[in-house]
């Protein structure tokens, strides 16, 4: 199973053995728990960890290997993040897609020696999602061949990149090119902030910390202004644009070509949100199986919780929801992967699905998760609330995507563009020109389900389900849209008004997209048992979806009320026969403890007494009589009482 996890035996092996020999290097475990340090000395005990990790990476893993990194990266420096977080998922992959060769020879063997650490500095205090209103220009001086960053006025002020305000010395900087009074949109510069020696920021540059955060707080989230900053022509990365000397703009072979920094992160984070989600269920799945509490028959002893249907109902849904974001996930990074490929040799037409696909999954999968994970730590009671869950903290780093790489509302309104130009497409008989992703909503579907009408069909129905549910949501409310303008009501404005259902159409064309990534790695198995596991996973998440949408689909009675009765029962069953496997599909993750860092989710079960061994090693437990109490508390108690 872990091999279907991690993409083949192979990974699967290797991740073993990272964790074996990270295991065996005291040096890169916690020097205590993270919850009992205070931000800064999480700040320095993740610098002290990486600097370790960058002396001694080779030994461990191979530093060319993403997926390997990325698992080193766990494990060590956990998902609190890092001095150099963003240098990795955002600095050098902006580099490698926008800048030049010769701009990549200068930069990228130096970023990737770590000689320097970079961030991705585009949202501003005043504008994040909308783009094309950021303040930050880049104004070119024809005559010293330079541009001039500057930050017009406060709003202006870059505010949220990760690792901006003390760790990085340079960034991608996203800034308005304006050349000889015209402006020609946001660009991304090349620009150092601090001084290779010293690490002191450049003159003309103001830099900081925003400040602690919900969660993600090793990372030094960072506001930074430009004070007429001069920069050289040739740092604005060129690989698709160019800028010559007299000033003459070469424009890219697509206008978004520059945002390819940020569906590289869209295309990544699925899988890591799947960690994340299958992280607090593993903690969750194995304190249900030791937690006893309550008898189901009164004349047993007590049973254990995951025994409850209702802690049942809580977590196995959302197991199998782990399983489908990650392989979903695999699928996207691939298309990813191959549209990159494409792009640097000038080929864009796949940018568009690409994004539409991206933007969706990344929506729908940071909020599926969120919700997940919650639900994880509500099922663990009380301790769940404790810190020594650690479900808290992973809720926290992992509901920070649906704010970041673009406004789940946001983003998904970028896929209902794209679902709406399909259904004019649909609409004017041109369904012939549909792409491989929204051919559906070209074919026409039967008058109702068949969901437990033909014996046999496996999960073919249910696809067809899902895909009538969204294409009917798709082309009602393009239908609303067209309609509007038709009564005369401006693009924008009908937009507006339509945004709602639209990305309902959204969410449910992501969702059928989750569903089909599943049933096709599940076609793809031959393992017979794991086959068999993963088929039961299955059967729970298309039925456990289908009624989580069941009201799309009774609205114009596609589905039967007996249908839906069927299905119930089929969530129901799938719950009793996952049971036995639910700690099982989860341990198939093959987390270590030292990466979950949960006293509930230790792997040896051993909760209680290593809950007290925490609890003893709060500092608040260092002395009986704190110094609060002798202040303020005794001598309150003591006027009450004279
Ligand atoms: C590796 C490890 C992974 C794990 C990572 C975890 C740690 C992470 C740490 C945290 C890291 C966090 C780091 C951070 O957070 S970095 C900051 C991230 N910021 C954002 O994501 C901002 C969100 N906003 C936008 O992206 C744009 O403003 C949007 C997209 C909303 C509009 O755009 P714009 O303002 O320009 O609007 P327009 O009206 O001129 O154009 C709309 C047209 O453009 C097309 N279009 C738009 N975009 C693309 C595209 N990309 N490829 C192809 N096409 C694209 C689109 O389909 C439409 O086409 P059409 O319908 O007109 O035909
Ligand atoms: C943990 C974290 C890390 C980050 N890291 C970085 C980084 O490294 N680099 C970087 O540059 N940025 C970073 N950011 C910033 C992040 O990308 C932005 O916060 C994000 O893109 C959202 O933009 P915003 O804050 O302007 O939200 P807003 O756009 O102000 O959103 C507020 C509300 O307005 C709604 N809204 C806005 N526009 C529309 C619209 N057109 N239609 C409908 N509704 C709309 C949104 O849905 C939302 O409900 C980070 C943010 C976080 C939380």
């Amino acid at each position: 199973m872990a091999a279907q996890i991690w993409g083949s035996e192979k990974r699967a092996r290797r991740r073993r053995e990272i964790s074996a020999k990270i295991a065996q290097m005291p040096e890169l475990h916690d020097s205590k728990p993270l919850p009992f340090m205070t931000r800064e000395e999480k700040i320095m005990e993740s610098a002290r960890k990486l600097t370790i990790l960058t002396e001694k990476m080779g030994q461990i893993i191979d530093p060319t290997d993403p997926a390997e990194l990325y698992h080193l990266n766990n494990e060590v420096l956990g998902l609190e993040g890092n001095p150099m977080a963003l240098h990795g998922v955002m600095f050098i992959p902006a580099l490698s897609a926008q800048a030049s060769d010769e701009q990549q020879a200068k930069w990228l063997p130096r970023a990737l020696r770590r000689e320097i650490i970079g961030t991705y500095a585009q949202t501003e205090l005043g504008h994040g999602t909308n783009l094309q209103n950021l303040e930050t220009t880049a104004t070119y001086d024809l005559a010293t061949q330079e541009f001039v960053l500057h930050t017009p006025q406060i709003t202006a002020l870059k505010w949220w990149p990760g690792n901006l305000g003390k760790s990085s010395n340079y960034a991608v900087v996203v800034a308005h090119m304006i050349i000889k009074a015209k402006n020609y949109g946001p660009h991304p510069f090349m620009v150092q902030l601090r001084d290779e020696k010293t690490h002191e920021p450049l003159p003309g540059i103001t830099i900081g910390d925003i400040g602690p955060k919900m969660a993600y707080n090793i990372v030094d989230n960072g506001f930074l202004g430009f004070n007429k900053y001069r920069i050289p022509r040739t740092n604005l990365l060129m690989r698709h644009t160019k800028v010559e000397a007299d000033g003459t703009y070469i424009k890219p072979p697509h206008a978004k070509i520059n945002y390819s920094a940020m569906v590289h992160v869209r295309a990544y984070m699925l899988t890591g949100q799947a960690i994340m989600l299958a992280s607090a269920l593993n903690i969750a799945t194995r304190y249900s199986s030791v937690r006893r509490q309550g008898q189901i028959d009164k004349s047993q002893p007590e049973v254990k919780v995951l025994e409850y249907q209702t802690q049942q109902h809580r977590l196995f849904p959302s197991i199998a929801r782990a399983y489908a974001f990650q392989f979903a996930g695999a699928e996207t990074v691939k298309l990813y992967e191959h549209v990159l490929k494409e792009m640097k040799s000038g080929n864009v037409s796949l940018m568009a699905d690409l994004h539409a696909l991206t933007s969706g999954l990344k929506s729908v999968v940071t909020y599926q998760t969120g919700e997940g994970i919650e639900q994880a730590r509500m099922a663990c009671g009380g301790h769940g609330y404790s810190m020594a869950s650690y479900i808290s903290e992973i809720y926290g780093v992992a509901i920070g995507g649906c704010t970041y790489e673009g406004e789940n509302m946001v983003m998904l309104l970028q896929l209902a563009r794209y679902l709406v130009k399909s259904a004019a497409l649909v609409k004017s008989g041109q369904s012939s020109k549909l792409g491989p992703l929204v051919a559906y909503l070209g074919v026409k579907s039967e008058p109702t389900s068949l969901i437990d009408r033909i014996p046999n069909s496996g999960f073919t129905e249910y696809v067809k389900t899902f895909q009538h549910v969204s294409k009917r949501q798709t082309l009602k409310a393009a239908d609303m849209f067209f309609g509007l303008m038709e009564k005369g009501e401006k693009r924008e404005i009908a937009w507006n008004k339509c945004s709602v259902e639209l990305n309902r159409a959204s969410r449910l064309h992501t969702r059928l997209f989750i569903v089909e990534a599943f049933v096709r790695r599940v076609n793809e198995i031959a393992d017979i048992r794991i086959k068999e596991a993963l088929t039961d996973l299955l059967h729970l998440h298309v039925n456990y979806e289908l009624l989580d949408i069941a009201s799309y689909a009774l609205e114009d009675g596609f589905l039967s009320a007996s249908q839906l009765d069927y299905i119930r029962d089929q969530v129901y069953l799938y719950l009793g026969k996952i049971r036995p496997n639910a700690v099982s599909l989860l341990d198939s993750w093959e987390f270590s403890d030292i990466e979950l860092r949960s006293v509930l989710g230790r792997r040896d079960g051993n909760v209680y007494e290593n809950l007290f061994k925490w609890a003893k090693s709060s500092p608040l437990n260092k002395t009986d009589v704190l110094s609060s109490v002798t202040q303020y508390l005794k001598p309150m108690m003591e006027k009450a009482r004279l």
